[in-house]
């Protein structure tokens, strides 16, 4: 296992409050990862920390073990933030060529094939696009640049289902042929969980969990039956929330469940339903509701 990135104990704030708090992150080669966390949770914020060139106010950042120095951007990577003001004047083809001169694995074929696939006609201005295909031509060059070390802020913002799932099936297929680490940070769990092998989750700029999305789905669960059957069956083991009903009690946990307490559960008359991530999310950060 090759470590590309690696985030330790990076804090920013902006005036008292922080936007990223003593947060650790390591990303993998060859890996897709899925940011995830609600809004303000800080995913932009570590973004640009890691590559858009905001200072943190503490903590270090290494790509493939060589700390960044203070403002110090990676190299061999490409960042498609949520917003991107600039270039409004350029046409598509023309943002295309300027991405091309700085990605050497940047791909034309490839490049043309999606411009297809997304319905981009190259020849328009990006202030004439809207909000959908504005994404479309950044998560484009994402795909196109092959970048080793690709992040993508809300890539699926603005897209209607079809193009959402072109841009996910583009980016599966590609990287099959052309492994590389991808981090998708969104608001659209499900959605990412087929996507992403590893997840992280964030919460008021701290970290909440990071896991292998198949672990995600062998720990998440949720328990319901008699309140003290219940308890018995989840004592030592993670539980995200609990919520009582007349005489029984509902438990969201997050740990693995052997066949010794599967069988005790079905003893003990408890149902077990596997959490989704979405679910399993909204448990973590606020009781499921
Ligand atoms: N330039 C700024 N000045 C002051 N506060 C900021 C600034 N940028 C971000 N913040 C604050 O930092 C926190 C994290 O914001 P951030 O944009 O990183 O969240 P996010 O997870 O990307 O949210 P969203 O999903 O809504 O885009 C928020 O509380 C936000 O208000």
């Amino acid at each position: 296992m090759s470590i590309v990135l690696t985030c330790s104990n990076l804090n920013k704030k902006y005036g008292q409050s922080y936007a990223l708090r003593n947060l650790d992150l390591q990303l993998e080669e060859n890996v897709i990862y899925g940011l995830l966390g609600r809004n303000g949770a800080g995913k932009t914020t570590l973004l640009n920390v890691i590559a858009g060139g905001i200072l943190p106010n503490d903590g270090t950042i290494e790509v493939r073990g060589k700390k960044l120095g203070r403002g110090e951007l990676p190299k061999d990577f490409c960042y498609m933030r949520e917003k991107n003001k600039s270039f409004g004047g350029a046409r598509i083809i023309e943002v295309l060529q300027i991405a091309a001169s700085f990605h050497p694995n940047w791909d034309w074929t490839f490049a043309h094939e999606l411009l297809k696939s997304f319905q981009l006609d190259p020849q328009k201005k990006i202030r004439q696009l809207s909000r959908g295909m504005e994404s479309l031509v950044g998560n484009l060059i994402g795909l196109a640049s092959r970048a080793p070390l690709t992040l993508y802020d809300e890539p699926v913002l603005g897209l209607d289902v079809l193009m959402r799932e072109r841009f996910y099936k583009a980016l599966l297929e590609d990287y099959a042929h052309y492994p590389r680490t991808i981090l998708l940070s969104t608001h659209l769990i499900d959605e990412i969980a087929p996507v992403a092998e590893k997840v992280y989750i964030l919460e008021a700029g701290s970290l909440l969990l990071h896991d292998e999305i198949e672990q995600i789905h062998m720990k998440a669960h949720l328990i319901r039956g008699n309140s003290e059957a219940v308890a018995s069956l989840t004592a030592g083991k993670r539980v995200l929330h609990t919520e009582s009903y007349g005489r029984g009690t509902l438990a969201a946990i997050y740990d693995k469940l052997d066949d010794r307490d599967r069988q005790r559960a079905r003893e003990m008359d408890i149902s077990i339903e596997n959490l989704t991530l979405q679910k399993l999310f909204s448990y973590l950060i606020g009781g499921g509701h």
